[in-house]
Order: structure tokens, then sequence, then C-alpha cells
């Protein structure tokens, strides 16, 4: 998989090549190619943002520089390379573009699932109260434009939420992490929270490991684990179980 990443903080992406990730790329899984806006900022104060239409607090970022950044991207053409023609119109082999923002389509593991499917991901990384709309209206003729947001709180830039997700993309492409077991049992991947864990020493400042865990009992352990990840599910995010029972009013059945 290819992942560009357009932003004013190039700096900020620096982790994607630090562990699991920066062993991808180096193992040729994924490869992560950061560019500065800057770059393709025409005025040689290289100003990549003005004031916001309308009026308000803050400052808005410009379309010509971002337009020329997607246009070079796109074609592969670094800030100084001519930008090549543009490509025919967008469609569903044109490349994804994805928009960190807290006003976008919630990312979630199913999500990421999809987005590890693509051979490439372009992420536009805005900064300030945002980018002028018309940048994303302009890349819909030839991206897939997609805004994402983590959560419901505001960052001040799109570059964390972009770590977050060439992160839990990343480490779902094949060979990225050693025993591929390990994705099955992680929370939301059958749409509920993981249950507890445990390892050594069997007591620690008073607290025991549950028995379940040490009974070699591999049935009983597998139902204490659904139990309990049922029990954390119910106290913290009632609302993952509700969309589970919606998909399935059977899917919380004793005798699975
Ligand atoms: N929450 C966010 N705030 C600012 C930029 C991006 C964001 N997000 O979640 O992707």
């Amino acid at each position: 998989m290819r992942v560009d990443v357009v932003t004013v903080f190039p700096e900020y992406l620096a982790p994607l090549g630090l562990s699991l990730l920066g062993r991808a790329q180096r193992l040729g899984l994924l490869a992560v190619h950061v560019h500065d806006l800057r770059g393709w900022a025409p005025d040689r104060h290289r100003t990549v943002d003005d004031t916001p239409a309308g009026g308000g607090a803050g400052m808005v970022m410009l379309p010509e520089p971002w337009g020329r950044a997607l246009d070079a991207v796109l074609v592969g053409e670094g800030p100084d390379g001519a930008v090549g023609e543009r490509p025919p119109a967008a469609g569903p082999t044109a490349p994804l573009l994805l928009v960190p923002s807290p006003s976008g389509t919630p990312l979630t593991q199913a999500w990421a699932h999809e987005l590890a499917a693509e051979p490439r991901l372009v992420l536009a990384c805005g900064r300030y109260e945002g980018i002028d709309e018309r940048v994303l209206d302009d890349a819909a003729s030839r991206y897939r434009v997609e805004p994402f947001s983590l959560g419901d709180y505001v960052l001040n830039g799109g570059e964390v939420a972009a770590l977050a997700l060439v992160e839990a993309v990343g480490r779902l492409l094949p060979g990225v992490v050693g025993n591929p077991a390990s994705l099955e049992e992680e929370s939301h991947e059958q749409g509920l929270l993981e249950h507890p864990v445990y390892t050594r020493p069997a007591r620690w400042r008073g607290l025991d490991v549950p028995a379940v865990l040490s009974s070699g009992h591999h049935a009983e352990v597998a139902r204490w684990r659904r139990e309990q990840g049922l029990r954390r599910t119910a106290r913290r995010r009632p609302d993952l179980l509700r969309a589970l029972l919606d998909a399935d009013p059977t899917a919380l059945s004793a005798d699975d």
C-alpha cells in the first residue's frame, strides 16, 4: 500500500517510521510519502491560509496550494515537478482522498478493514479552521473524497488523525503484525469490547489472576472471556451492544 500525506507539519508524521509501521516500510509492505504543502504555495512567502469568507475567528487554508498539491501528488510529481495532465474523472479505481475533520465520518474498525484493501490512500491534513471547501469539491473530479473523524472532539489539525488512521489500517496489512491471530481477538473486531487481560505473576499486590484462566479448561476460558467482553461492552459502550443486537437479535445467544 502507498500512502501520501500532505501537511504543513511533515515532521509530525515521523512516528510512522518507527516500530511495526517502520518495519512494514522497510519490508516494502507499506510506502509512506509525506509532502510539505508549503512546497506548492505560489507566493514567495509560501502562504497557505487567509481570513474566513463571511468573517469569524481563525484562518482558512487557501485553495490554490492544495489544488496544486493534490494534482501533483496524484500524478506523482513533487512541488517543483511540472504537474502532469489531470487524470480522467474519479471512478471506483480513483485514489481515495481521506480528509481528517471533526465533521468527518467516524473511523471504525470495519472501515479500517475496507481501507486496508485499497492500493493507495492520500491524506490531506488541514490546520487552522480547515481547508476551503472548494478544494474537496474540485478534488472529487479525480479522487474519491472521504472526510473522516477519530471522534467528537477537536484537534488542532489533521496530523494526529492521519497517524491514527495509517496505524489502524497499516497494522491490518498482511505481514505487518507478527501473528495475524492477534488481530482477531481485539476490541471492535466482533463489534464488542475485548475482555480484560492478565499475565504473570499469579498474585500481584494482593490481586489474583482470575482462577478460570489458570484452569486449563479452554472452553471455560473462552466462555469467561466472552462474558467479560459483553459485561465491559454493556458498561462502557451500550451503543455497540444495541447496534450488534439490531444487526442480529441472536448475536448474544448463549449457545454460540
Ligand atoms: N477531531 C478532529 N479535529 C481536528 C481535525 C481532525 C479531527 N479528526 O478526528 O479527524
